[in-house]
């Protein structure tokens, strides 16, 4: 024995009827595995058609008679149906027979309009006609297919008392006569939904989720084997999915999950209508018309073991939150007793409820339509409470959301609501207020409306952990490291996607020239392309902006410039809780305090300011130094080579070849500075070292690092690169003088940077064969630490120091470090 039940989309209109038929048919036909004897079909009236109604009803009481017309328009509708669905030779009986309905319909407008008057119970038989037309419809045209089904008006069956709008069901008598009925049929019985009758026969109506009501009295009346509540999506979802577009099927859910879910805004189905079949232990379906073949979400007692300790994510998007505290609140018996007291005597709905165990205050969430009466209320009712000052104001704070996670797997399993904070907290989202049910299977937090979706998203992503986690990526810089770096993530999409669980997501993208956002992500296969049709002129401050508007979970900004200006969004990046990434030195080799500030703000805020490309682009140096300094070690020594552009000079130029080529095939190999001179004047290794001296501790400020520049004065004083690439021509003598001299006594030059008791000092020095940097080559970096635990021997990190790739895989390797830290 099953029930079908069909709502009002699901027989809204020519083809979804079709739909509906053919799911009635393969029933019968037992194609479904469920088949077993007595079909019930239960119609909720064509989709839109019970509005229409009692707006009809409405209009009557006015005395004109404009209802006509919306009356014929719910009649075309149905006689549409027919004129598509039952062949022509058998479709003027079943016009009459709908007529016959229709007649009797515009009798009972004539009569409203006449009293003007329209009470609830005229109202009930009014909307009666919906389910009435529909099933009527729908029966003949499964008929005429030659299919033996029989057409049942509930309110034979289902008998309520006289509460019209809401009546209730008188379960002796309706599951008598249920059982009575359905002994002598073996038809499909197709059966109006929504509606019953007194008994007196009166018509009535049952209520929000009407049909599906009708169908769960019915089917557990009749101990059905399951009820099938057929609509237009695949079954309940992990969440909204126009709010979170990985929400995906919930295959099975508790009669208790939904009921939660459903509380919180999850409209799929309204549990409370299936109370009856609940309690007699018969599972429901919620499947698809128009997906039938989709297996849908199995309602039932228990659930089948999950793979996610939550079921759901759900919401409710506007809610208003009161606030009761005053001192006179605690441990005083009663304050709360009259405060639920006045609200229930108000009828105001409650949605979520917290108290501080201090008692010292109370908050909950209602409609927030309702919140200024609210308030009034409770200022009349405690005016006396309030007087003496016991209690304070009564305060309303508005445009907040509720968002619950949902699940029997929550039960006595430790750590959700820790993650569900710590997500929350390193996105930027406060939490208002909290609500945990004892039962355990809901965790409700009240958070500002503006955050709603970033924070249903990020939950999503957190706690559905077979889905990738979503990393949001903004890149400023597209030159030589940000290329690099779009290409490496393209290549390890995949990689990143099935073995990290990390979905990498490029948001937004801008050079000098062009920015270009999208918050569905870029492909980065045609990047360019994109950027250079759809791109509009780069406004720096616009594209900051945009990126705290989309306030995207996860948001990683990465500066891949050497730009100046850049670093003064850094901090108000990192206060909205946006992570930032960045090789450029520029922020943390300027004042002390300004470095300092950075990092506190991203410490405060729960997210991360990497650069580990500041020094020896993507070797392990700034990591090492941060690790040693938090596992309490003390630096007294630091040496080290920087400069991968001055490595390779200096182990490439040879007497007889010009200095200035040397560095021209630095910059081609994309070993310098975007402005070449940096690096040859010692500023880049200045920079470097200061940032080293910091990390290792010591707050020291750019003019403490003395600078021993290997350039003759024109070349420092050459006012653009050209014309210091000519200087470097005319001053080629003076460097092959330098390197003679350093080859007769058998040494190398090399550009080194010391820091000890405090001081910092660079510059050129030649060294011999016992030398630890003597050996080193190509562009290679070397870093010497002499520590209070390396102290003997120090401790070394040495190889490529500069150039795309390593550089790219160093803010790489920062970015996805996040990633982690995120999930
Ligand atoms: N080349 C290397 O081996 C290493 C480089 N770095 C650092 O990487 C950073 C990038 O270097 P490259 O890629 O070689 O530079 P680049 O000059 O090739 O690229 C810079 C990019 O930034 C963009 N840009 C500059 N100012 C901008 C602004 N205000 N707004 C929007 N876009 C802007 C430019 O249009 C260009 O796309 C520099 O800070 C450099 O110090 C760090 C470690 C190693
Ligand atoms: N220009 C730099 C690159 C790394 O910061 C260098 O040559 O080392
Ligand atoms: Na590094």
């Amino acid at each position: 024995m099953q029930v079908l039940k069909f709502g009002g989309t699901s027989v809204g209109s020519v083809d979804s009827i079709k739909q509906v038929i053919q799911i009635i048919d393969n029933h019968r036909r037992g194609d479904e595995p469920q088949n077993g004897g007595q079909i019930i079909v239960v119609f909720s009236a064509m989709g839109g058609v019970t509005n229409q109604l009692i707006e009809i009803g409405r209009m009557a009481t006015t005395g004109n008679t404009d209802y006509m017309e919306l009356v014929r328009r719910i009649e075309d509708r149905h006689f549409n149906v027919i004129k598509a669905l039952i062949p022509v030779k058998e479709q003027s009986k079943v016009f009459a027979h709908v007529r016959g309905i229709i007649n009797e319909l515009e009798d009972l407008l004539r009569g409203v309009s006449l009293i003007r008057e329209l009470s609830l119970r005229t109202l009930d038989l009014i909307t009666s006609f919906g389910e009435r037309l529909s099933t009527t419809v729908i029966t003949e045209c499964v008929k005429s297919k030659g299919i033996p089904a029989q057409f049942l008006d509930a309110r034979t069956i289902i008998k309520t008392d006289a509460q019209f709008g809401q009546a209730e069901v008188n379960y002796t008598l309706t599951n008598q006569l249920i059982q009575e009925h359905f002994a002598k049929t073996t038809d499909i019985q197709m059966v109006t939904g929504f509606i019953g009758s007194t008994e007196k026969n009166e018509t009535t109506t049952l209520g929000r989720g009407g049909s599906d009501y009708t169908a769960s009295i019915i089917g557990a009346a009749l101990n059905a084997d399951i009820i099938d509540i057929w609509t237009d999506v695949d079954g309940m979802m992990t969440a909204d999915p126009r709010k979170v577009p990985n929400a995906f099927n919930i295959p099975t859910i508790t009669y208790a999950e939904a009921m939660e879910l459903s509380h919180f805004g999850a409209k799929v189905i309204y549990p409370p209508s299936l109370q009856p079949a609940f309690a007699r232990n018969i599972p429901i379906r919620v499947l698809n018309t128009f997906n039938a073949t989709h297996t849908g979400t199995i309602v039932s007692r228990t659930a089948e073991r999950r793979q996610y300790t939550i079921t759901g994510i759900s919401s409710i998007d506007d809610v208003a939150l009161v606030n009761v505290q005053g001192s006179g609140m605690i441990g005083v018996a009663g304050v709360s007793a009259k405060l639920f007291g006045v609200l229930a005597a108000h009828k105001i709905s409650v949605i979520l409820i917290s108290q501080a165990s201090s008692e010292h205050s109370i908050c909950f969430a209602i409609d927030p339509r309702g919140a200024e009466n609210v308030k009034a209320i409770l200022d009349t009712e405690f005016a006396t409470e309030i007087g003496h000052g016991h209690i304070d104001n009564i305060t309303i704070e508005r445009d907040l959301s509720v968002i619950a996670t949902v699940g029997e797997g929550m039960k006595k399993s430790s750590g959700i609501a820790g993650k569900l904070f710590s997500v929350l907290g390193k996105n930027g989202v406060n939490i208002v207020a909290v609500a945990q049910g004892s039962s355990e299977i809901n965790i409700s937090v009240v958070i500002n409306k503006n955050n709603l979706s970033k924070a249903l998203n990020a939950l999503h992503n957190i706690f559905f952990q077979s889905e990738a986690r979503v990393l949001n990526l903004y890149l400023v810089g597209t030159g030589l490291i940000g290329k690099t770096l779009l290409k490496q993530i393209f290549s390890q999409f995949d990689f990143l996607r099935t073995e990290k669980l990390l979905k990498v997501c490029v948001v937004g993208m801008t050079n000098t020239k062009k920015m270009l956002l999208d918050p569905k992500g870029i492909a980065l296969d045609d990047w360019h392309e994109r950027l250079l049709t759809e791109g509009v002129t780069t406004s720096l401050p616009a594209f900051v902006e945009r990126i705290k508007d989309y306030n995207l979970p996860n948001s990683v900004f990465i500066d891949c410039t050497s730009d100046k200006d850049i670093v003064q969004f850094y901090e108000s990046l990192l206060d909205a809780n946006i992570s930032v990434v960045t090789p450029n030195k520029v922020a943390n080799s300027g004042p002390y305090s300004e470095y300092r500030r950075l990092q506190r703000t991203a410490l405060n805020r729960g997210v991360k300011f990497l650069y580990e490309t500041n020094v020896g682009a993507g070797l392990p140096i700034i990591n090492t130094v941060q690790g040693l300094m938090t596992a309490g070690d003390r630096f007294l020594k630091i040496e080290a080579i920087l400069s991968g552009t001055l490595s390779f000079i200096f182990n490439t130029f040879r007497p007889g070849i010009s200095f200035a080529d040397v560095v021209r095939e630095a910059k081609e190999k994309g070993y310098t500075e975007p402005d070449p001179r940096d690096d040859l004047s010692g500023m880049d290794v200045a920079r470097k070292i200061l940032i080293l001296a910091r990390e290792a501790g010591f707050p020291l400020e750019p003019d403490d690092i003395t600078i021993n520049t290997l350039l003759p004065q024109p070349c420092l004083d050459a006012p653009t690169v050209p014309a210091f690439f000519e200087e470097l021509e005319r001053n080629n003598d003076y460097f092959e003088n330098l390197l003679v001299q350093a080859e007769t006594t058998g040494q190398k030059l090399r550009f080194v940077a010391s820091f000890e008791n405090n001081k910092a000092v660079i510059g050129l020095q030649p060294v011999g064969v016992d030398h630890p940097f003597y050996q080193l080559t190509g562009a290679d970096n070397i870093v010497s630490f002499t520590t209070e635990r390396y102290k003997d021997r120090p401790l070394v990190v040495k190889g490529p120091g500069a150039g795309a790739e390593v550089t790219a895989s160093g803010v790489f390797a920062d970015v996805v470090s996040i990633g982690s830290y995120l999930a």
